[in-house]
């Protein structure tokens, strides 16, 4: 899908530095051996060295692929100028990161929160099954949703944000301080980096009462302006946020129209960094539903 690769030890490889760079993104940044920021940056250069060796091999060859490093070859900005092999390289590896990993456990905190919230996925499945038939699908076959019917699955969206909410996939973002700020009382000088803890706005009884439960229908109601921050915000929010609600909302109609499931550790622990997920990546056994 990246590259083009086909799963070989050396993907497997890839898999692991990707998960080492994770790691190092949200830990201190001391970068002495046998840290998670050294460990990072020492996988980051390998991701570099096997992207760049690949970019210059289609360089050479002249060879176009249908996958995000042809892709990004392909790019011009308005004068036609085509992007270095550093950007290529870089988005690569930032794409992989910010829209992949991120999507991938949005889906997987859905699963396992609806998992365990049968009433939700009930209705959810309800709203889902009434848009397939109304698509001429059975029961048990989901068709192909498009643009035109996701607004219509009020409730599938509702989930889809209530899973977001809950599962704070970047639980805070980073920012320098452009001008001296208060802040209660404390000076946050001008030039001093700062962590904003978004996780804590989110599950905050302020803002959202009982923040822990999985609740879709508090979105009955818009958040809070300023306490819902899962995507960040200003200029630097999210450039994947509508894709990344999109992909989740697909994935559910199909899961929720064909499938039951049930978590295999419904009580494992949940760590929380690089991302939160349960101790046993979330094990579950799926079945078809019957008609
Ligand atoms: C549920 C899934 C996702 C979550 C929770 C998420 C969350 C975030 C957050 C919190 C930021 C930092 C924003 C800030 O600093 O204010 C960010 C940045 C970004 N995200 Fe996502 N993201 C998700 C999916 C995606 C997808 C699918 C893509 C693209 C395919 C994507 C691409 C990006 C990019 C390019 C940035 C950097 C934007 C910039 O600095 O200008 N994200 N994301």
């Amino acid at each position: 899908m990246f590259i083009s690769m086909e799963p070989s030890p050396l993907t497997d490889k890839i898999d692991r530095w990707f998960g080492d760079l994770l790691d190092g993104l949200r830990a201190y940044p001391f970068d002495f051996p046998g840290t998670a920021s050294h460990g990072a940056r020492k996988s980051r250069r390998k991701l570099d060295a096997i992207f760049r060796e690949e970019l210059e091999a289609r360089k050479k060859v002249d060879r176009q692929c249908d996958d995000l490093m042809g892709g990004l070859m392909q790019m011009k900005d308005e004068q036609g100028k085509k992007l270095s092999n550093e950007e290529v390289v870089d988005n690569i590896v930032s794409l992989v990161i910010a829209g992949y990993e991120s999507t991938t456990i949005a889906i997987m905190w859905a699963v396992y929160h609806l998992a365990k919230s049968p009433v939700v996925l009930a209705k959810l499945r309800e709203e889902n099954i009434a848009m397939s038939k109304s698509k001429g699908g059975s029961t048990s076959t989901s068709l192909m949703i498009t643009h035109t019917d996701i607004p219509k699955m009020k409730y599938t969206a509702k989930v889809v944000e209530e899973t977001i909410r809950m599962a704070n996939i970047a639980p805070m973002v980073h920012r320098v301080a452009n001008r001296d700020v208060e802040y209660r009382g404390y000076t946050i000088p001008k030039g001093w980096a700062v962590l904003v803890w978004l996780r804590s706005l989110h599950t905050d009884p302020n803002y959202y009462e009982d923040p822990l439960s999985f609740n879709p229908n508090r979105w009955d109601e818009p958040a809070k302006a300023g306490t819902y921050q899962v995507f960040g915000g200003g200029p630097r929010v999210c450039a994947g946020n509508m894709l990344a609600r999109l992909q989740v909302t697909i994935i559910l109609h199909h899961l929720c129209v064909g499938y039951e499931w049930e978590l295999l550790n419904p009580d494992a622990e949940i760590n929380y960094l690089p991302h939160p997920r349960p101790a046993d990546g979330a094990a579950m056994a799926f079945c078809k539903l019957s008609t």
